[in-house]
């Protein structure tokens, strides 16, 4: 096997959402640059297993939705046209644009001539040495500087029955070849909610198993307890407070026993999925040759997202929670300025933004009502329902729900949570407003196009009463 030897000014251990940005950032700038990915591509989690196939697949979902409901808009279908599903072609779409953003991607990278990116594994062997290891070459790479982002895996439970064949995880999910007839689903996080909707419009019987007494833990719990209700109008049956004992059976065949205040119950399905969180990626890394710490929730870094090695970094999901694609390439971007020696503000939590794709929809940004409170923070909270918007109406979704939490002293937005369908493209204005320190005056003064969801900002806003701009 042929071996080489190369000093680079920074190795970037990871090619996801949390690695490739900050590799380009670097690249594009000058800096000589190594990018490692063990994977089939750059894209990480989010586009090979994650945000993106699993939209692929709600987007069939939701487009066969529609169409169920085509009377509702004075739409006449025949008895026979509702649409049956090709899967084949789902996952052959998904490919296609998965590889296309893959390839979309390395072209990228190709146009900077200081940005080498390497398929392969790398491994810390010291505190400015790696190992980079391809099918046909292992590379000793020597680097100032190193940013690991090697994302999470599925975390495993103890259960009895976890590790029997046909008992899989949500990178199986996405890859699996057929639409299940019936599916137990354990974990009623982000995953296990997209999940369960996804399947359960594209026919599947879908149970969940979650734990705590709610699904979608650190959602708002007005928000996270109306869509609860919205699961099981729509078909899904849901148990909180639940514990799983074992999982018994074969593939194509599980009894999965759970008892629900010490009620014992079972469900038979042909898949059980475990998406009950992901733990960050930490083996094979070679920490233990260097002074990088990590603890249960991951890789430890200060405010600057440097680890306990001086000059090596880590972002993303390797830190834990939270744990999404913007905030990984957020932390990524803060890191390749600090690197550059630029001026960086580091992301803070409490800007930040995510949207659960739910349907209806959940987009939320900064504090919620309960954080704020149990941080001892006195807050207002302003609520639009969508049940009178002129929007919501038109497009049939109006089972929705805009929440506005502020401070009633300085009156600035602290959060922005909100259930309709379409609120996933709502909320740039959100995490602007939260980010910027916006007032509710600021929202309420806004001209918002009528008749569109956004509207809903400044009509909640304007609900707060009180002082107005001068
Ligand atoms: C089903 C699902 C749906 C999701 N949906 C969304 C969503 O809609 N929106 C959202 O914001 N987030 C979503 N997420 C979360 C999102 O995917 C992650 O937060 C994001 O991918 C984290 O980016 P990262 O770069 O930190 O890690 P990753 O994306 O996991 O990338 C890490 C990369 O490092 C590589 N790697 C690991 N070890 C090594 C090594 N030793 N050497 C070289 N390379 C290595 C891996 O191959 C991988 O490509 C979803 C996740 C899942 C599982
Ligand atoms: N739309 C998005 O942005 C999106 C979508 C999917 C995933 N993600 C991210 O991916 C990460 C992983 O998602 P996730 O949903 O797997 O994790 P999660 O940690 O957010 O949720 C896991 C859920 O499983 C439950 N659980 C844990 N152990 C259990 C057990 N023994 N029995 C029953 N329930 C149990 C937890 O109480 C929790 O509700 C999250 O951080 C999430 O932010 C984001």
């Amino acid at each position: 096997m042929m071996t080489t030897n190369d000093h680079v000014d920074v190795l970037v251990i990871g090619g996801g959402p949390g690695g490739t940005p900050a590799a380009m950032a670097l690249g594009r700038a000058g800096k000589h640059v190594m990018l490692v990915e063990a994977g089939r591509g750059l894209g990480g989690t989010c586009l090979f297993e994650g945000c993106i196939p699993s939209k692929i697949f709600r987007e069939t979902a939701a487009r066969r939705h529609e169409i169920v409901r085509a009377g509702e808009f004075g739409l006449r279908l025949g008895s026979s046209d509702l649409p049956g599903i090709d899967w084949a072609a789902v996952q052959s779409r998904r490919d296609r644009i998965l590889s296309g953003r893959a390839q979309g991607a390395l072209a990228h990278t190709e146009a900077m001539p200081s940005l080498d990116v390497v398929f392969g594994r790398a491994r810390l062997t010291g505190a400015r040495t790696a190992l980079v290891e391809t099918p046909d070459m292992q590379r000793t790479v020597t680097f100032d500087r190193a940013i690991l982002a090697t994302g999470s895996v599925p975390a495993s439970l103890p259960i009895p029955g976890a590790e029997l064949p046909g008992v899989i995880d949500s990178t199986q999910l996405i890859e699996i070849d057929a639409i299940p007839r019936s599916m137990v689903l354990i974990g009623a996080g982000p995953i296990g909610v997209e999940m369960a909707q996804i399947f359960a419009m594209l026919g599947t019987r879908v149970t969940i198993l979650e734990v705590a007494d709610r699904i979608l833990g650190p959602v708002d719990a007005v928000l996270a307890g109306r869509l609860e209700k919205r699961l099981v109008q729509d078909g899904i049956e849901v148990h909180t407070k639940a514990t799983v004992a074992s999982i018994t059976g074969d593939r194509g065949s599980h009894v999965t026993t759970f008892s629900v205040g010490g009620k014992e119950m079972t469900a038979e399905t042909e898949v059980v999925a475990i998406v009950a969180g992901r733990r960050p990626n930490v083996a094979g890394l070679g920490l233990e040759n260097t002074q990088v710490l990590s603890d249960k929730n991951g890789v430890i870094v200060d405010d600057t997202l440097q680890t306990g090695e001086p000059g090596i970094y880590a972002t993303g999901d390797l830190l834990g929670n939270p744990m999404f694609a913007h905030w990984a390439t957020a932390q990524a971007l803060a890191v390749a300025r600090h690197l550059l020696g630029a001026p960086v503000e580091f992301p803070r939590p409490e800007h930040n933004s995510a949207v659960i794709f739910s349907y209806p929809e959940i987009g939320m940004v900064g504090l919620t009502e309960e954080a704020a409170r149990a941080g001892g923070l006195d807050v207002g909270v302003s609520e639009y329902d969508y049940k009178g918007d002129a929007r919501a109406q038109i497009s049939g979704d109006a089972d929705g729900l805009l929440r506005i939490v502020y401070a009633p002293d300085s009156r600035r937005v602290l959060g922005v949570h909100v259930l309709v369908e379409g609120a996933a493209d709502l909320m740039g204005e959100a995490a602007l407003a939260v980010r910027v320190g916006s007032t509710v005056e600021d929202l309420a003064s806004t001209i918002h196009p009528h008749p569109t969801l956004t509207e809903a900002f400044g009509l909640a806003a304007l609900a707060v009463g009180g002082r107005r701009r001068e």
